[in-house]
């Protein structure tokens, strides 16, 4: 049976610590290894779920004798267990490291099936797995990160989290995003909302695709940590240059968006601002202001990065990275990589798989995250080598042709790919450089 994505992920990262470590003994570096991903995945679910309960909010109910017969024939590789048999049992009950896959799993749909939210959404989201990852070092926490990520295809098999430092850059976080400091945070700004503003807020916030990936604990955490500002038109809401304190969904009216005095955007109920400089702990690079009078959802940073960026903005964390290593990118700015990470997804290869077949029609671009790849033509044989941040499939995209080579990979290969559309919306900026590069028109180097 071939690996899932999550076990790939898991798998990959496993490699790429064995790789940078060379341990003499790999018996014991691995037992080492994986008893501290282990510790770091339940930890943060001990601590999440005791923040849950501090709310009222059951994360994980405590399985019956009856329910702890099914679990463990489950675990013990027990097929035919319909929806229904699904224990919901908190993971970290049971210390056997045998079963933690098996209790991930269940605690993951408990999580989704959850009956204690809010009810305002119909989001799928397992918590806090979403997209690709990015998972910090565990044997060192001084390290960089490893970036990776999965398709999109598999969300509904996706374990708890298993990675909460997701997306954790070192460099730029402000808070830590150490599992153990769940202990300490309250939303600053917490209080339950009436009848008649959830009812505003499932119009809105149901609208905005960040809150869609939430499962409905940690939306109702959101919810009720959110603060209704009205604001006239003219006042300026973000100020270019600041610091970031507050992240904002429109509920009504529209705002405007200026880098450098310049207008460079708008936009209108449902939509959001203010993610890019707490997400990177940067400077705000726009200023935002009310076009006309507005009501507007503030969501304080800690809150955001605790909630929303260990989920629905995991994915723009974990292509950043890629995107800002990839030179025909680097004329885009923080907002430019942040709307195309958000479009792209993630396909692995093995050596000898053909990625792009000459002729076909195209449908993608591709950016390679690491592995080799080699471009023939027929006719003419190899004529190209591809390596990590290269890129190819843009001459079909950018011509309207047919796949004018066949790119298939050479040793095991992850790439970011962009559809059509994304292509086209996206890659503006660079659209002329990748004119200049196209290989139908100067022929390609062969590396
Ligand atoms: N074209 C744009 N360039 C930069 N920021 C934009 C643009 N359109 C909308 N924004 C938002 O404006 C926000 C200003 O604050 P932030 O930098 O935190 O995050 C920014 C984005 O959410």
């Amino acid at each position: 049976m071939p690996l899932s994505d999550e076990q790939k992920l898991e798998y990959e990262l496993y490699q790429k610590e064995v790789e940078r470590h060379d341990p003499s003994d790999l018996l014991q570096f691995s037992a080492n290894y994986f008893n501290k991903r282990l510790e770091q995945q339940r930890q943060f679910m001990k601590n999440q779920e005791a923040f849950a309960m501090s709310k009222g909010i059951t994360l994980f109910g405590k399985p019956s004798r009856s329910e702890s017969v099914v679990a463990a024939s489950s675990s013990l590789g027990g097929k035919g267990c319909g929806e229904k048999d699904v224990l919901f049992k908190s993971p970290f009950a049971d210390q056997d490291p045998h079963s933690t896959h098996e209790n991930e799993n269940l605690s993951s749909e408990r999580s989704s099936q959850s009956g204690s939210g809010v009810g305002l959404f119909k989001g799928d989201f397992k918590v806090g797995m979403e997209g690709s990852k990015r998972v910090k070092s565990p044997l060192d926490p001084h390290s960089g990160n490893s970036g990776d990520s999965r398709r999109r295809g598999n969300v509904n098999h996706q374990p708890l989290p298993l990675n909460f430092n997701a997306g954790r850059r070192t460099s730029v976080s402000g808070e830590t995003f150490q599992p153990n400091n769940f202990d300490d945070w309250t939303p600053s700004h917490y209080s339950e909302k009436s009848e008649e503003q959830l009812k505003r807020l499932a119009k809105s916030i149901g609208r905005n695709f960040l809150f869609n990936k939430l499962d409905d604990d940690n939306k109702r955490l959101v919810i009720n940590s959110l603060e209704e500002k009205s604001v006239k038109k003219g006042t300026e809401i973000i100020k270019q240059g600041d610091e970031g304190d507050y992240f904002y969904v429109v509920e009504e009216g529209t705002v405007n968006y200026l880098v450098d005095n310049k207008l460079v955007n708008s936009s209108g109920a449902g939509t959001s601002f203010g993610e890019l400089a707490l997400m990177y702990n940067s400077p705000r690079v726009a200023t935002v202001v009310a076009a006309t009078d507005c009501i507007l959802w503030a969501l304080d940073r800690i809150t955001f990065r605790k909630i929303l960026l260990g989920s629905s903005f995991k994915k723009r964390l974990m292509y950043d990275e890629l995107l800002k290593s990839i030179p025909i990118l680097q004329s885009l700015t923080t907002y430019d990589r942040a709307k195309l990470a958000d479009a792209l997804d993630t396909e692995f290869y093995e050596p000898g798989q053909v990625i792009v077949h000459e002729g076909d029609v195209g449908e993608n671009f591709y950016l390679i995250e690491y592995g080799e790849c080699e471009v023939s033509k027929k006719g003419q044989g190899v004529v190209a080598q591809l390596k990590s941040h290269d890129y190819f499939g843009e001459v079909a995209l950018l011509n309207d042709l047919p796949r004018q080579a066949t790119v298939t990979a050479k040793t095991k290969t992850k790439v970011a790919t962009l559809g059509k559309s994304g292509f086209q919306r996206l890659l503006g900026p660079v659209v002329d450089v990748l004119k200049l590069n196209d290989p139908t028109r100067k022929g390609h180097d062969t590396k």
